[in-house]
């Protein structure tokens, strides 16, 4: 039989799926509907110092092969997050990750040390990616300012952590990545990746953007991004050896999880199919991801991760 247990970080998963921040994950009905759904762990829409409202709609859209979304952080604020974590039983139910996504390097160090002040069993994934603030980059896409953020954060925030990555282009860009997270022995994991960012999707007949902010520009999910997702796995699981890799773009079924732990990853986050098909596309992929695995004859994950065979 096939045993999908995942144990990273000092937590256990009984399978290694996880929502992706942001879908399925701002509100606590939401949260409470992850937490019941097939999922091996759920984490929290990234939270900002204060309430957000977010960007103006329509602001997200779908299309035949994914998802667009300029969404803009829109989220109750950490105390609502850093609420729901402290009722959390987190000795019995799942485990629960915390996405953090300040506004500015203070907002995340207030954030992290009262993370670090509640001293909860949960896993931070600090945001470094979201590319859909008007006027404000991708930090994941200033190495400079991503090595000092983490170096401040490792300061007040003494347990491992994780950052979410936006996706990289170049070998060159893996490794200066790379660099910066092995510079900093607070990170336990990263996640690669985030949206492809600032795509522009087009609907013909009408002769328009699908979504309001930035004229139409936002970060793309699900089918268009694999390939991507797939390449920086496999570079960041190569290049931080001591370190975990989750995985998370294009995933909406089990050859496309089977495919990101192939690459390296530990565990894998559904985005785009989530939103489109609801928490049931979970027991769906898991149960499709089992089946694969019997027919390649792997009895637990470990039996295939990083084997991804090269010509
Ligand atoms: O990091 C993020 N990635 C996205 O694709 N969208 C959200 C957002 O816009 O809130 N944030």
């Amino acid at each position: 039989t096939v045993d999908l247990a995942v144990a990273w970080l000092g937590i256990q998963m009984d399978n290694p799926l996880i929502n992706a921040s942001g879908v399925m994950c701002r509100t606590v009905e939401e949260l409470e509907a992850l937490r019941h759904s097939a999922a091996g762990a759920l984490i929290t829409k990234s939270c900002t110092l204060e309430p957000r409202k977010g960007n103006p709609e329509p602001r997200y859209a779908s299309t035949a092969l994914g998802s667009i979304n300029s969404m803009g952080l829109p989220n109750a604020g950490y105390r609502y997050y850093l609420d729901y974590a402290r009722r959390y039983d987190h000795e019995h139910d799942k485990p629960l990750l915390m996405s953090v996504s300040g506004m500015s390097l203070e907002d995340n160090l207030e954030m992290m040390a009262a993370f670090d002040e509640a001293a909860l069993p949960v896993l931070v994934e600090l945001n470094l990616s979201c590319p859909n603030l008007p006027g404000k980059p991708q930090i994941g896409y200033d190495f400079e300012a991503s090595a000092r953020l983490l170096a401040e954060v490792s300061k007040v925030y003494r347990r491992p952590f994780g950052v979410k990555l936006p996706p990289y282009f170049d070998p060159v860009h893996f490794g200066e990545m790379a660099d910066v997270l092995d510079g900093c022995p607070s990170i336990g994991f990263v996640t690669c990746i985030n949206s492809i960012g600032n795509g522009l999707v087009i609907d013909l007949e009408r002769e328009s953007v699908v979504i309001r902010p930035k004229d139409g520009l936002g970060g793309i999910g699900g089918d268009y991004v694999l390939p991507t997702a797939l390449a920086n796995v496999r570079e960041f699981a190569r290049r931080l050896p001591g370190r975990h890799v989750i995985g998370c773009g294009g995933i909406r079924s089990g050859r496309e999880a089977f495919m990101h732990i192939l690459a390296g990853a530990t565990v894998v986050q559904v985005g785009t199919c989530l939103y489109e098909e609801g928490p049931a596309c979970l027991t769906r992929i898991r149960d499709e991801l089992v089946c694969l695995m019997q027919d390649k004859g792997y009895r637990t994950l470990a039996d295939f991760r990083g084997c991804l065979r090269t010509l």
